[in-house]
């Protein structure tokens, strides 16, 4: 077994990291397991350069590899925001609860065929002394027009999935971890691991 540690300080894709490399058998340590562990700021203009920043700067800090996730809602309507801004959506001191309602008050006009939205992953994985790995991930879905469901994290309440016929918090997390961005995201990194047969390094 080895440790992989996520460069995040969020609880939601902490558990579904877990969740996700439950079947290789690793430990999956996270940033709030680490005490005094540093706030990277996300000063990057795009998904894969925030993950990058994340990744490569706590890489190299700890000296040991690093996945990294920054991820976010692109809703059609509102022309792609809130984006890579979604974490800060209704104001750096504000909660999923805001930024959600902020998205309902902007959406509220706007009819059901044009409310399309998608869920965006990118993870970069940074090792020590080699070329860090970016990898995207993908959901489609559409804005409801209340919260819905009580699992998952962050905008999952709003977020319709049309083929399952379900928002995202009323998916159990076994059918999240199949379709989700990060899931899509998660898998195509797994597979360049294997291709290129980079092993895990112990923290
Ligand atoms: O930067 P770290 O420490 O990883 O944690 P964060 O919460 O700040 O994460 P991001 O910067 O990547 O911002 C992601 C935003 O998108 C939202 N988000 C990401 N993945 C999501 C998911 O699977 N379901 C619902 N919302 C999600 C999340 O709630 C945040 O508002
Ligand atoms: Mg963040």
């Amino acid at each position: 077994m080895m440790k992989i540690l996520i460069a995040t300080k969020n609880e939601g894709k902490v558990k579904e990291f877990q969740s996700m490399f439950e079947d290789l058998g690793h430990e999956i340590l996270s940033l709030t397991d680490i005490e005094g562990s540093p706030d990277v700021e996300e000063t990057g203009t795009t998904f894969e350069e925030n993950a990058i920043l994340k990744a490569e700067t706590i890489s190299q800090q700890m000296n040991i590899p690093v996945i990294a996730d920054d991820s976010g809602l692109e809703i059609d309507a509102l022309e792609g925001k809130p984006g890579v801004y979604s974490a800060r959506y209704a104001g750096l001191q504000k909660s999923d609860e805001d930024n959600m309602s902020k998205v309902l008050a902007e959406l509220q006009n706007v009819p059901d065929t044009q409310r399309s939205a998608r869920f965006v992953c990118a993870l970069a994985f940074a090792m020590p002394n080699k070329k860090t790995i970016v990898v995207n991930g993908e959901c489609e879905g559409k804005i409801l027009r209340e919260k819905r469901g009580s699992k998952g994290f962050g905008y999952d309440p709003i977020f319709y999935v049309p083929h399952l016929n379900r928002s995202m918090a009323e998916l159990a997390k076994e059918e999240k971890n199949k379709i989700s961005h990060r899931a899509v995201a998660l898998k195509k990194l797994k597979n360049l691991i294997n291709e290129e047969d980079l092993l895990w390094e112990k923290p």
